[in-house]
């Protein structure tokens, strides 16, 4: 089978920037990785973007770019193309040729029961900037046979299952929880197909309160929870949403969780608590899971957070079950996105599904992704 090289690229619903990762596949597992890189968004840019939001509401075709979506969508491109061409600056002479990008773009607008999935990002334009052919708009197939579009990053963590170390190899079933602005797990069994669903906020609701309370864009290292404590009331009102009672498939928009239940906390108390609704949320999972897993293995930001972890591990430990992040298990747990986005574009080049029945609830199978090239 042809091995392909891919960058790929991610700016995830935190907003908080573009991850960056280069690796070769087979479009079945990783032959090799590269290395990765991250270019932050300055505040007034993820401003414009959060801003967006609310414009985006607005839109009723995917192509539609109500207000200043479109300029916005020219900028995010170019911003993708200049950090592409430094990370490209930046790489080994063996990596500097890939065959190929995987461009996410920023979700704006995510209603999977109306099938409207929106990201801004023009591939036309990366390909044409970076000079190299580009797979985008991954997620609309999806949709189209039926899906909810997200998560997709499973079929990159099942790959990731198939080459985890010892001790972790055994211990099926494993779930890859990748805590971002919204968390999804996939729920990989000793055998048999991954099972895939968004399962709440992860980091959305700690950023916004800390930048609303504390006028930081987030709780470093959960330094400001440590401050305080878990309001129980406030996470039971949180749990009590419909969503979690809902077995997956299953999807969320960033704003699906706002602050309003969180209202008349202090700042330290607010972060404590959000941290646990993150945690509470991502065990709530185990309810729609076919058997409780024996190891979590923690991607994203939100690894980062000791409370979202440290609760996570208290509430799996009751399940006899380990908690990891993905260092523990030699992976790069800022750049799974990026990888994913990656090894999605190898398989969209070969054909390959990137999405299943199990995953978004797609009818069968489906490939995915928009090609364009230089
Ligand atoms: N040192 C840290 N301490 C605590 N939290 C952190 C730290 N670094 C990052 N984070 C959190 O992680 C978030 C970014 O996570 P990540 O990059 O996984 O999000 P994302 O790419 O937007 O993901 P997704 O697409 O899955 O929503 C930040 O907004 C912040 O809340
Ligand atoms: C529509 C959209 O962009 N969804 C994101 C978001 O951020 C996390 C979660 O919600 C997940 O469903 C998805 O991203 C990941 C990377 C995915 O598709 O796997």
């Amino acid at each position: 089978m042809a091995l392909l090289t891919a960058i790929g690229l991610m700016s995830g619903t935190s907003m908080d920037g573009i991850d960056l990762a280069i690796l070769r596949s087979d479009g079945a597992n990783v032959l090799e990785f590269g290395p990765s890189m991250a270019v932050a968004y300055d505040a007034a840019f993820r401003r414009r973007i959060e801003a967006s939001l609310e414009t985006a509401k607005a839109i009723v075709r995917r192509e539609d770019r109500p207000g200043d979506l479109r300029d916005l969508e020219r900028e995010i491109t170019m911003r993708h193309a200049a950090a592409v061409k430094d990370f490209i600056r930046s790489l080994p002479s063996k990596w500097q040729e890939p065959d190929l990008i995987g461009f996410h773009g920023q979700t704006v607008l995510h209603r999977p029961h109306l099938g409207l999935t929106v990201q801004l990002g023009d591939g036309a334009l990366l390909a044409r900037e970076a000079g190299f052919p580009v797979v985008y708009d991954m997620r609309a197939n999806d949709m189209i046979h039926g899906g909810q579009g997200a998560p997709l990053v499973p079929a990159y963590h099942a790959a990731l299952a198939r080459s985890l170390p010892e001790p972790y190899a055994t211990m099926k079933p494993a779930v890859f929880v990748n805590v971002g602005g919204i968390s999804n797990i996939t729920y990989v069994p000793a055998s048999g197909d991954p099972v895939a669903f968004d399962t709440g906020p992860g980091n959305t609701l700690i950023d916004q309160w800390v930048s609303r309370e504390g006028g930081v864009p987030y709780d470093a290292g959960g330094t400001i929870a440590s401050e305080g404590g878990v309001v129980a009331e406030v996470v039971a009102r949180y749990l009590d949403n419909p969503f979690f009672g809902k077995s997956g498939p299953k999807s969320l928009d960033r704003n699906d969780f706002t602050l309003a239940l969180a209202e008349g906390l202090e700042l330290a108390d607010g972060a404590r608590t959000l941290a646990n609704v993150s945690a509470e949320a991502i065990l709530k999972s185990v309810e729609h899971l076919p058997e409780p897993p024996r190891l979590w293995i923690v991607c994203g930001g939100g690894r980062k957070n000791p409370h979202i972890v440290g609760d996570l591990r208290l509430g799996a430990e009751k399940a006899a079950a380990e908690v990891i992040v993905a260092e523990d298990a030699g992976l790069d747990g800022d750049a799974t996105e990026a990888e994913a986005w990656a090894y999605l574009a190898v398989r969209s080049a070969l054909g390959l599904p990137l999405t299943f029945p199990t995953t978004t609830g797609c009818r069968a199978p489906v490939s995915g992704g928009v090609r364009a090239d230089p």
